[in-house]
């Protein structure tokens, strides 16, 4: 299995793209190598379970235990679309799309944001998100990296909205000095 070091090596960095000043960290690189793709997977699922989910199920009682899971992935349009819905089928999770302003039909809720380079509205239909238990359903917000945390910041305001708890935040790169966890609500690992 490639480790987390070897699948630094693959991201590729371009600086003044998109735009001058911006330092662009593409992850698709790692696709192009199905071991490294798997890894990277195996890496994030390995952490849910050893981590998430234990944390989520502290002080209920063990019988109870294995009803307590995720109930959804959220993604975030478009490279999240990339990893989110292999983790919630291995999860046994629902997957959600975040979509950018007038992709998706029907009632949607919206929620403008600043990202490191422009603006956006992102998307999700207005439907409840449903749990299994009847308590607000446990969410993961998945996506490729987080800079500003404008964009994921967004998603989790739609999941509020739409009466979700995002439990954790879940990315493949972070930017550390754009300080984007700042506008998270709940915990992100990377
Ligand atoms: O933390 P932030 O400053 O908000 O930036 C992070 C976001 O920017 C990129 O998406 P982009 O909007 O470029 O969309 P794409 O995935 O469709 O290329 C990236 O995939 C994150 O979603
Ligand atoms: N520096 C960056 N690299 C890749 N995607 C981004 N989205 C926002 N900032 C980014």
């Amino acid at each position: 299995m490639a480790d987390v070091k070897y699948l630094e090596t693959l991201f590729e960095y371009h600086p003044d793209f998109p735009k001058p000043g911006v330092n662009f960290c593409d992850i698709l690189p790692v696709l192009r190598d199905p071991l490294a793709f798997e890894s990277l997977i195996s890496h994030i699922l390995h952490h849910i379970f050893t981590v998430t989910l234990p944390k989520l199920r502290e002080g209920v009682p063990d019988a109870e235990k294995k009803s307590v899971k995720i109930d959804a992935i959220v993604g975030l349009d478009a490279r999240g679309f990339l990893f989110g819905p292999q983790l919630a089928q291995r999860l046994g999770a629902a997957f959600l799309p975040v979509r950018k302003r007038g992709k998706l039909p029907g009632e949607n809720v919206q929620a403008e944001y600043v990202k490191e380079y422009g603006t956006d509205v992102f998307e999700l239909p207005s439907k409840p998100i449903l749990s299994t238990s009847g308590k607000p359903a446990n969410i993961i917000v998945v996506d490729d990296l987080i800079a500003t945390g404008g964009s994921a910041g967004a998603a989790g305001e739609l999941v509020r909205k739409v009466g979700g708890k995002t439990i954790e935040y879940i990315f493949v790169v972070a930017i550390p000095f754009l300080k984007g966890e700042e506008k998270l609500d709940a915990p992100s690992y990377q």
